[in-house]
């Protein structure tokens, strides 16, 4: 099948999985990354270098040059009232102000991220004791404080620098508390304890690296306002008037303002031009921090990568099936801009009333073809070709036909039964809604026919289950629940994926005769997606063996069991036969 020409050209094959370039490399190949960081480095030379760059000391006078305009002889920038050269006592001025902004930093990273970390690990006194403080810190006034803090200490822009970081540690401590109650509950930190890691190791090795980078994006934030306050700060007067900064001399400007009111362009360009690159440089730390590098496809792209040129794709099944898949191939876009096809070309002809299993090894590709009759594929995945029949009609011309047909003629039976009901509504709220989402009929009726599918599905008191929510039933229920919220609407085929996993053995028989009993009843198809060859046996009427996204083999169930033809799934037999004697000699 050839392609078109596109923009993200898909590749079928594997490819070693590409490292990611480091974060200094990634930052500087993105255009706004590389103006941003040139634009501070260019700052930080003007404050290491400022006695080689300064053409002049920060207070030398020159009587002749008082106010004298921009490009005047010796002066680039001009002179202000005292006739001091701007543009020295600006390059003078940014070493401090780098570092009065390196104190905010240090200072709130060492209370707010240390803080942060303990309080979101241990949590209980630790975490309330953190909070606290966190809501006081919060609600003082900070630049009153500051002009407190000068009636103390004088014109010390250390000192103020130091308590304006204590007052912005409480957004680190809060960003650091929330990701670490995140991390901590992951299984791989339950795993790192059972192993015997300290508690220290697993904070060091595991949380660490979690809060990293939100830490690293908010930094370039809090530089940002540090230098803002510091220009604040001296601009009202706070600061030592000898030793010039960006604020002093912004002051100067402006106390000069009608003599010489260009002067207050340059400190106010370069303020606001530093803080403005340092907001738009944690923008992109953001996006390349918390990006998996891949570039979701814009819709030309998209549009391009497809290819619906294939004849027999594009002809209308023959026969009484319920819904023919046709040519389907699924892909996935990678950073390096190709798509990475996952499902290659699958043909799949599920009969009316027929139950058909999926079965294959994980990553096979059985969940990408449920999801796509459904309509259902993560966002960032693209249909590269194929069509999806229900009753004549392709649901992948139109992705308006596939959202009318997902839950009024496709239903879903999902894996995690409790996860897919939404704890904050009851049981009969939830399937009414879903109900009258796709039928039109009113509360009364709606409450009328789903208590009695209620029933059907086994539920012993559909009244009192209705009123109940989600954590008042058992996993079993649930599965019923979402049973009845499939069939409900009269569905003419039901996608189940591995619907009976996360149940146990008992449950799961009933499960499985409750979905042939439904299946026979009302000639309903089913696409059961599952690893399991016990519930393909049990259930399926035909079964189709996925590897690497291709269908290897279809067969009716008993054939399939009795004289498999393809190695594989002669393979994958063996296997689950090895499994079923390893269970049953335990
Ligand atoms: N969001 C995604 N981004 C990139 N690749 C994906 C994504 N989701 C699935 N894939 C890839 O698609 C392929 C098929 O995955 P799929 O989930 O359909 O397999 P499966 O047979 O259903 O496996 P399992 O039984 O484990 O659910 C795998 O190689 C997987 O890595």
């Amino acid at each position: 099948m050839s392609l078109r020409p596109t923009t993200a050209s898909v590749r079928a094959v594997r490819p070693q999985p590409r490292r990611r370039k480091p974060l200094v490399v990634r930052l500087i190949m993105n255009p706004l990354g590389a103006i941003t960081m040139l634009f501070l480095l260019f700052v930080v030379i003007l404050g290491v270098f400022a006695p080689l760059i300064a053409p002049a000391p920060p207070n030398v006078t020159d009587l002749n040059a008082v106010n004298a305009p921009p490009f005047s002889p010796g002066h680039l920038l001009g002179a202000d009232q005292s006739g001091r050269d701007v543009f020295s006592r600006l390059v003078w001025g940014t070493q401090p102000t780098i570092i009065g902004a390196l104190i905010v930093l240090i200072v709130s990273v060492a209370i707010g991220v240390t803080g942060g970390l303990l309080a979101g690990f241990f949590r209980g006194r630790l975490e309330a004791v953190g909070n606290f403080f966190t809501d006081v810190i919060m609600s003082l006034p900070g630049i009153v404080l500051l002009i407190a803090l000068y009636t103390l200490t004088g014109p010390n822009i250390p000192a103020a620098m130091a308590v304006f970081g204590i007052l912005v540690a409480p957004t680190y401590f809060r960003l650091v508390r929330a990701v670490v109650v995140g991390v901590r509950g992951e299984l791989y930190v339950d795993a790192a304890r059972v192993v015997g890691l300290s508690n220290t190791r697993i904070i060091g090795r595991h949380v660490l690296w979690a809060v990293r980078g939100p830490v690293i994006i908010q930094s370039a934030f809090i530089i940002a306002a540090g230098i803002g306050i510091q220009a604040g700060v001296d601009f009202l007067g706070l600061g030592n008037p000898s030793q010039p900064s960006w604020g002093t001399v912004m002051q100067d400007a402006f106390n000069n303002i009608y003599n010489n009111p260009i002067g207050v362009w340059w400190p106010a360009l370069l303020i606001s031009l530093t803080i403005l690159c340092l907001v738009l440089l944690g923008n992109v730390l953001r996006d390349e921090l918390q990006s998996t590098g891949v570039k979701p496809l814009t819709v030309r792209q998209r549009r391009h990568a497809v290819d619906r040129s294939e004849p027999s794709v594009r002809a209308v099944p023959r026969g009484d099936y319920a819904i023919a898949v046709r040519g389907l191939r699924v892909g996935y876009p990678e950073s390096d801009g190709h798509i990475q096809e996952v499902v290659h070309g699958v043909d799949l002809v599920v009969r009316k009333g027929e139950i058909h299993g999926l079965v294959g090894e994980s990553g096979s590709g059985k969940s990408q073809i449920a999801f796509s009759t459904l309509g259902i594929l993560p966002k960032e995945a693209v249909t590269l070709g194929g069509s999806i029949w229900l009753d004549g009609e392709d649901l992948l011309a139109d992705p308006k036909r596939l959202v009318q047909a997902r839950g009024r003629r496709i239903g879903y039976v999902p894996q995690e039964p409790m996860s897919n009901l939404d704890p904050s509504f009851t049981i009969g709220a939830q399937l009414t809604y879903g109900l009258r989402a796709v039928k039109k009929i009113s509360k009364v009726e709606a409450r009328r026919q789903l208590l009695a599918l209620l029933a059907r599905v086994g539920i012993r008191e559909p009244e009192q289950v209705f009123k109940m929510f989600p954590h008042e039933i058992s996993g079993g229920m649930a599965q019923r629940v979402l049973i009845c919220g499939a069939v409900a609407a009269d569905p003419e085929i039901i996608v189940a994926d591995e619907a009976t996993t996360a149940l146990d053995v008992t449950v799961q028989a009933e499960v499985l005769e409750l979905l042939r009993e439904l299946s026979r009843e009302r000639g309903l198809a089913m696409i059961q997606v599952t690893h399991n060859l016990g519930v393909v046996a049990d259930l399926c009427d035909v079964v189709s063996v996925m590897r690497d996204g291709r269908i290897v083999e279809e067969a009716k169930v008993d054939d399939l069991f009795e004289s498999p033809k393809e190695q594989y799934t002669k393979e994958l037999l063996a296997s689950s036969r090895s499994v079923e004697i390893i269970e049953e000699a335990s």
